[in-house]
């Protein structure tokens, strides 16, 4: 009776009334239509969401959210450049502008998740208790949303290419700490507009503390140590949606996920000696076994900028999809992945990753103290000085 039981049950699960006499081709096509209209039904339903809201989002959500919805119904900017004294068409105009080519599929789907990230903060903040921490509702540098067993970590400075600042460092281990806790079966972590990530934000070296350089790079090699730490001890599968080019930290950290799915515009890049610094995010020890030593140093050393293409042969990337389809594709995929039972997942990525543990926690703290002796280096401080005076980008 209970085998009886267990096999109605299943059969209920997988098999919806309405599909069940339909066979398995056509269901195919019948569940990807589906998508497809939800998709479009998302949207249209977001924009209505906008209207309801009880707060102000502020003019810097306004804008982004005026940004992908051009883009995702006009596709790329390519109105003229308001002159500098027409501020807000200016403003419009370089939000719009800094999404680039960013396909119009993606820009829906990010502005669904904006909609949905500040309505939760939105109508939450109204129950936050006095003196509670922001960052429990809500994120100044991230879109966080959970839905269909995923938790999505999206950086949110597509402006600034995504570089990692201060607080992101901050909001991600937040994130990283409650997606760990959260009901969600997997986690993800990808970028808003055209880039994943550019890395460090080189102006964290600019806001220097009454301890003068010696305490900023102390501070910095702490905060990254812990950092990089909780992607070592991330519990879940954590994959990696790689939207667009990825340079310095956001490529190293990728041999700490389980999956990594790339874009086919996407680049892999660590410039490290270019900015007389040294690898972090564990590479020193993943990339070598990754990919071989000889290939590491071409990339960690060198600084030889990888196509996804290649990244995926040498297996820092685990598949490639063409940028047309690289949303719609990835994402199905991961929904599959996120039904199937999570304490499995969890037990087996912990059977795979455990053993390797102790010795990514001291490969990370010898890195971050070797690049605390790197930041007070002439050769860093030039390279960032350089940046920042705009005579040299990657
Ligand atoms: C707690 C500390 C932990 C430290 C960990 C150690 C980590 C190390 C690294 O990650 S090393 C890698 C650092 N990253 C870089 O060196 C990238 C620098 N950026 C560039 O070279 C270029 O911006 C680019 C190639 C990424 C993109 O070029 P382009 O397409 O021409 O765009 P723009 O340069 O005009 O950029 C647009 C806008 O974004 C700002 N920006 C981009 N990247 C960064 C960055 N890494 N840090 C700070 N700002 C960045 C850029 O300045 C522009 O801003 P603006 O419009 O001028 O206000």
């Amino acid at each position: 009776v209970a085998m009886a039981y267990l096999a109605w049950r299943l059969a209920q699960r997988w098999c919806p009334s309405s599909l069940q006499v339909i066979s398995f081709p056509v269901v195919q096509l019948h569940l990807n239509r589906t998508a497809m209209r939800a998709s479009q039904k998302d949207f249209e339903n977001a924009m209505n969401q906008v209207k309801l809201l009880k707060k102000d989002p502020g003019n810097e959500a306004k804008l982004k959210l005026y940004a992908l919805y051009k883009q995702a119904t006009e596709g790329p900017c390519n109105m003229p450049k308001p002159g500098v004294f027409d501020l807000i068409n200016k403003a419009k105009w370089d939000a719009w502008n800094a999404l680039g080519s960013l396909p119009k599929e993606t820009a829906r789907q990010n502005y669904v998740d904006l909609v949905s990230s500040l309505s939760s903060s939105l109508e939450s903040s109204s129950q936050v208790e006095p003196g509670t921490d922001r960052k429990s509702t809500g994120y100044e540098t991230l879109m966080v949303t959970s839905e269909d067993g995923i938790t999505k970590i999206m950086l949110n400075r597509p402006t600034k290419k995504n570089a990692l600042n201060v607080e992101m460092y901050h909001e991600i281990m937040h994130a990283l700490k409650a997606a760990s806790k959260d009901d969600s079966a997997i986690t993800v972590l990808t970028g808003n507009g055209d880039y994943y990530s550019s890395g460090n934000d080189l102006t964290n070296f600019t806001d220097i503390p009454p301890g003068g350089v010696e305490e900023k790079a102390k501070n910095g090699a702490i905060l990254l140590r812990e950092f990089v730490g909780c992607f070592i001890d991330f519990p879940k599968p954590l994959i990696a949606v790689v939207n667009g080019p990825a340079v310095g930290i956001s490529v190293t950290l990728l041999g700490l996920f389980d999956a990594v799915y790339a874009s086919d515009r996407a680049t892999f890049h660590t410039p490290f000696s270019h900015l007389g610094q040294s690898p972090e995010g564990c590479s020193s020890y993943t990339f070598p076994k990754i990919m071989s030593p000889a290939k590491a140093i071409e990339m960690l050393v060198f600084g030889k900028k990888l196509t996804a293409g290649e990244a995926c042969a040498q297996g820092l990337v685990t598949e490639v999809f063409p940028d047309s389809t690289f949303q719609k594709e990835v994402w199905t995929r991961l929904k599959a992945f996120a039904k199937l039972p999570p304490n499995a997942m969890r037990i087996s990525k912990e059977i795979i990753r455990n053993r390797e543990k102790e010795k990514l926690h001291a490969v990370n703290a010898e890195e971050c103290s070797v690049l605390q002796g790197r930041w007070l280096s002439d050769e860093c401080m030039n390279a960032v000085v350089n940046f920042l005076s705009r005579k040299s980008k990657l």
